[in-house]
């Protein structure tokens, strides 16, 4: 890579509570799917690393999990902790609400963020902003709650104003050589993905029926021939729920098996071979050592 003078080079947190986009606006400035999204909240448990490199700057992105404020037990609060911790050592922070939502879920995550690290407002959504009007006296009211480095309103869906925002976090970040390879995306395993790939189509198939103690381990994961052979578990709290997740005649397992290995596929140009099973683990989210299987200490 031939790197200009003045080149730029910093890490980037993504911050605000569950739903409004964060996922989908770090998949849209990568430009490919790396962070799982779904219309369920809580879905972004693990922190993932998207690194997209231009002619001048390489922003290193870390995706955070939705901050949990409604219901506390102890995997609620290592993800707050994995918040915190994740938000300490950026370069800039963006802190992104939707457009017209500002409530007292919005005021908790901005608890969390430090004082010496720059915040840009994201106000996401704006595609649905019928008048146009009414942004003016909310920026006034989101304003007065913080005090951000910059305000930029976006729809990330349609890809509004996200090339201002990546000029406006530039700004934020040190100048640096990039620290890593221009055509690497991600940081977190392969084999991670697939969990994050599985625990996406669990979302999406099951609705609202599967709560968010719900996890996946991917306890194989290795290479044979050209095909990637992957055995994966999803944990339940109670045998109802597998029963869910399972279906009539094992047809929702089926289907949640059959779009997770297509997403695999196209992510590893490769052949997948996957093998998903439904385990009931009572009170998991409460043990300390499935917690640290998991990847929380
Ligand atoms: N209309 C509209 N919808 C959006 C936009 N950005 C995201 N969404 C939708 O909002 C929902 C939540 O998006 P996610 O990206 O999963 O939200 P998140 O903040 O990462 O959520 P957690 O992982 O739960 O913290 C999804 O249904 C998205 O399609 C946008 O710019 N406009």
């Amino acid at each position: 890579m031939t790197v200009a003078t003045h080149f730029r080079t910093g890490y980037i947190a993504i911050i605000g509570r569950p739903n409004v986009g964060k996922s989908t606006l770090l998949n849209k400035l990568l430009q490919q799917k790396i962070s799982i999204t779904s219309r369920k909240a809580q879905t972004t448990r693990f922190r993932i690393n998207g690194i997209l490199t231009d002619q001048q700057t390489q922003y290193v992105f870390v995706d955070t999990p939705g901050f949990q404020t409604q219901f506390i037990n102890r995997l609620n609060t290592a993800m707050n902790r994995v918040v915190t911790q994740s938000v300490q050592d950026v370069d800039v922070i963006l802190f992104v609400i939707e457009a017209l939502r500002f409530d007292q879920r919005d005021l908790a995550a901005l608890k969390i963020l430090p004082e010496h690290v720059p915040v840009i407002l994201v106000i996401n959504k704006i595609d649905r902003l019928a008048d146009k009007n009414r942004l003016l006296p909310f920026l006034k009211e989101v304003g007065s709650a913080f005090k951000f480095a910059d305000v930029i309103p976006v729809s990330a869906m349609h890809k509004i104003q996200l090339p201002e925002l990546l000029t406006t976090i530039r700004q934020y970040l040190p100048e640096n050589p990039p620290l890593y390879g221009e055509d690497e995306v991600t940081d977190r395993s392969e084999r991670f993905i697939a969990g994050e790939f599985i625990r996406e189509k669990l979302f999406r198939l099951v609705g609202d029926e599967i709560p968010y103690s719900t996890s996946v381990v991917v306890d194989q994961f290795k290479q044979e021939d050209g095909v990637h052979k992957i055995y994966a578990t999803i944990l339940v709290e109670k045998p109802n729920q597998k029963a869910i997740i399972i279906g009539k005649k094992g047809e929702k397992l089926k289907q949640i098996a059959t779009q997770a290995r297509k997403d695999m596929e196209l992510l590893l140009g490769e052949k997948v071979y996957l093998e998903v099973w439904v385990k009931v683990k009572s009170g998991w989210a409460d043990s300390e050592s499935v917690l640290r299987n998991l990847g929380y200490e």
